[in-house]
């Protein structure tokens, strides 16, 4: 009677990648209509492991990412990145315009209820390199000495869409795509106080939450708030908190943002790379003290 749900859940199989983060999901084609036991042991999975990974999944396309990611939560399109043509959703990162996110971050973490995860699909790989690594942002905390713990616990930093790209150390032509590319990111600037700490609004797990769009600590000099902020991020990024994934064509990565950093590894040069990506909406982190993050930009008379 319950025969074909009983064969959709026992076929899923899951295998852990790394010791602290990742697992392969085998057996399950993620185009098909899933049911509901199938789309609970994926997001049982996700707590555990916060990064799955599934090979083959040829047939999914644009409009089949949507549906896979609807039956995960809600939509979440990017605040200021227009979305694919034709999609109500989908983020390209292309290669050749600039798409390259090499540099530790959670995603769109400059707004305060971002996104509690992000589903990317692989369109476009080069033959070697363009590997993605994934941090368990928890692991990292339990490293922490007590005292580095009761610290970072008592931290909130400004996280900012806006950022000085001038700066970076990129070649010319890169610069250029990257600035016409931020141009748009940084049409509206969102600035957002968040915990440095947040509790995980379903496992309880205590995260560090840092990484690219982070400008500085609150109340703190900017010399004391970068040495801080670098302390605490290498204990995200220690290779032992990590999963490296090497994509082929056709594989999907879902990742709990709420619980983990990411970098995409820029060591392909001119080969092509296109990845596309839909994030799922999330809540507002709260910290150990019980307090929530506040959007400090966009004002709230403004923000409509
Ligand atoms: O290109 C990748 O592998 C990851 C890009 C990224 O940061 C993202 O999709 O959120
Ligand atoms: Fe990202």
């Amino acid at each position: 009677m319950n025969n074909v749900i009983h064969n959709q859940v026992v076929q899923l199989e899951i295998v852990p990648v790394a010791g602290r983060i990742g697992a392969e999901v085998r057996g399950i084609d993620l185009s098909e209509d899933l049911f509901p036991a199938v789309i609970q042991s994926i997001q049982e999975a996700l707590l555990k492991y916060k990064v799955l990974f599934f090979r083959d999944q040829h047939q999914l396309d644009d409009e089949g990412q949507e549906r896979f990611a609807k039956l995960l939560g809600e939509l979440y399109a990017h605040p200021t990145v227009p979305v694919k043509d034709g999609t109500q959703a989908v983020l390209e990162l292309d290669s050749a315009h600039g798409g390259r996110a090499n540099a530790w971050h959670t995603d769109v973490t400059f707004v305060e209820a971002y996104p509690k995860a992000s589903i990317l699909r692989s369109v476009v790989i080069p033959p070697a390199g363009g590997d993605t690594v994934w941090a368990n942002t928890a692991a990292a905390y339990e490293d922490l000495s007590p005292e580095l713990k009761e610290l970072s616990g008592s931290l909130r930093a400004i996280h900012s869409n806006a950022f000085d790209y001038a700066a970076s150390a990129q070649q010319e032509a890169a610069r250029e795509q990257t600035q016409r590319k931020n141009n748009a990111f940084v049409s509206t600037v969102y600035q957002t106080e968040h915990p440095v700490v947040r509790v995980h609004p379903e496992t309880g797990e205590r995260h560090l939450l840092l990484g690219q769009f982070v400008r500085r600590i609150s109340g703190l000099r900017t010399a004391d708030s970068d040495r801080i902020i670098d302390i605490l991020q290498e204990h995200v990024t220690r290779l032992e908190n990590t999963v490296r994934w090497r994509w082929a064509v056709g594989d999907v990565v879902v990742w709990d943002n709420r619980a983990t950093q990411h970098y995409a590894i820029n060591d392909y040069g001119d080969e092509h790379r296109v990845v596309r990506r839909v994030t799922i909406a999330g809540d507002i982190p709260i910290g150990i003290d019980g307090r929530r993050s506040i959007t400090l930009q966009p004002k709230k008379e403004q923000a409509d």
